[in-house]
């Protein structure tokens, strides 16, 4: 456990508290480049090769050696080929791409060059002359063999693993993934059709699983428990996962089971409740650790859907991406272009829109509401009191897919 228990922390203290819990990263494990996408590196990436590997040609044309005018060979060189030496005086077909003669002083790009025909005399057709290394990239422009190109801790997006693959990686060294329980509690929920007869749609369910994915986790498993405190008690004791994340069940009412089942599993609570609307019952605790001696945490979000948004931004988020190995990200920032409405107290989640040169608030943000957060770009960290109109705010993104 890290520190102890704090109680209504401030938004920025909780956040803080939720990536201490993590301790260090999950372990490293090899994966090919296709399984490694959304994982972190646990290595730094270091270039395999100089880019590009050898001098190649930056256009179609013609590889030439010294000035003009120069006699054309027949044989080009195209992408792939080995080409054999160029003669001073003389020029070869090249595609983009393709290894540069050796001898060859630069490149002709086609729209620049004319041939002639009766003679095979190639000649310059822009105003010259060609300067020595003109549209040809050099050996080792991009990055030399040995060369660090991205440090450890960087997220596996599609183009790092474009670069891995362009300087020399079959299998990359990634943090393991955190795996994700995701309990649903609510007997009042229904998971199909309109609501009636006093129930509602579970709208956790569909939203949250893609979300944790996003933040690097490995979703194992979503259920329905029922509001009864054995059966809450068992799915958290004997989840495998390395995080257990509960919506609903956190408040006081006759039903919220989760904090006596957190007592009765002597799981000590290292965030209760947070100073931050909506979604302040939120909560993070320390579970009893696995056979194995791994440590195990929960996140408790709280029912109301958007109060339960504002808990995965505050706490599964720091917890899954430092577990993950995932380096913080540079805070984004966004000026508002209008007052953003705060409590007096506490930090406010807003859902906002990009509007013109800054963000604006939506209607429907109530903590039951989704309405507001589907139109959002980011949730506006709003400082108590509130932002007024041109002021700085922190931005989280919201995610997309
Ligand atoms: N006496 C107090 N009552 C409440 C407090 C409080 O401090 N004292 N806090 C309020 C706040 S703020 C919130 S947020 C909620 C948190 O409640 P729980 O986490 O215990 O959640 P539930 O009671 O189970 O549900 C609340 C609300 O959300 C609906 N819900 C729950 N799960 C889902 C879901 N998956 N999809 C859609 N809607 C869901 C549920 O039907 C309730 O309407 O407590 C306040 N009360
Ligand atoms: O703060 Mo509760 O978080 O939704 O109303």
């Amino acid at each position: 456990m890290t520190g102890l228990p704090a109680h209504h922390p401030s938004w920025q203290r909780a956040r803080s508290l939720a990536r201490a819990a993590a301790g260090p990263a999950l372990p490293g494990v090899p994966r090919t480049l296709e399984d490694a996408l959304g994982h972190a590196l646990a290595e730094p990436l270091t270039a395999l090769t100089d880019l590009p590997p050898f001098a190649t040609s930056a256009m179609d044309g013609w590889a030439v050696s010294g000035p003009g005018p120069w006699q054309l060979g027949e044989r080009g060189v195209l992408a792939g080929e080995q080409p054999e030496p160029l003669a001073a005086g003389t020029a070869v077909p090249i595609a983009t791409g393709a290894p540069l003669p050796p001898g060859a002083s630069a490149v002709l790009r086609r729209e620049h060059g004319e041939v002639e025909r009766s003679t095979s005399l190639l000649h310059l057709a822009a105003p010259g002359p060609l300067p020595e290394g003109h549209d040809v990239r050099p050996r080792g422009q991009e990055c030399a063999s040995g060369e660090p190109l991205l440090p450890a801790g960087t997220s596996v997006t599609p183009s790092v693993l474009g670069l891995a693959a362009a300087s020399g990686y079959d299998r990359l060294v990634v943090h393991r993934r955190p795996s994700v329980e995701l309990f649903v509690l609510g007997d009042e929920l229904l998971d199909a059709g309109v609501p009636r007869g006093g129930r509602v749609r579970d709208a956790l369910g569909p939203l949250l699983p893609s979300w944790l994915r996003g933040l690097g986790a490995e979703v194992i498993g979503r259920h329905r428990v029922a509001d009864r405190l054995a059966e809450l008690r068992e799915a958290v004791a004997h989840s495998p996962a390395d995080v257990v994340i509960t919506t609903g069940s956190t408040a006081a009412g006759p039903v919220d089971f989760l904090h006596e089942t957190l007592r009765l599993l002597d799981a000590p609570l290292i965030v209760d409740s947070v100073s931050v609307r909506p979604g302040h019952p939120m909560l993070l605790a320390e579970l009893p650790a696995t056979a194995d001696g791994r440590t195990r945490h929960l996140v408790g979000l709280p029912g109301n859907p958007l109060a339960a948004v504002a808990g995965t931004a505050t706490l599964a988020a720091p917890l899954l991406r430092a577990l993950g190995g995932h380096a913080d990200p540079e805070p984004r920032g966004a000026v508002t272009a209008e007052a953003l409405p705060g409590h007096p107290g506490d930090t406010r989640l807003l859902p906002v829109r990009t509007a013109g040169t800054g963000v604006a608030p939506l209607p429907y943000d109530g903590p039951a509401m989704l309405r507001g957060l589907a139109l959002a770009d980011a949730l506006a960290v709003v400082p108590p009191g509130g932002a007024a109109a041109g002021d700085a705010v922190e931005l989280l993104p919201l995610p997309t897919a």
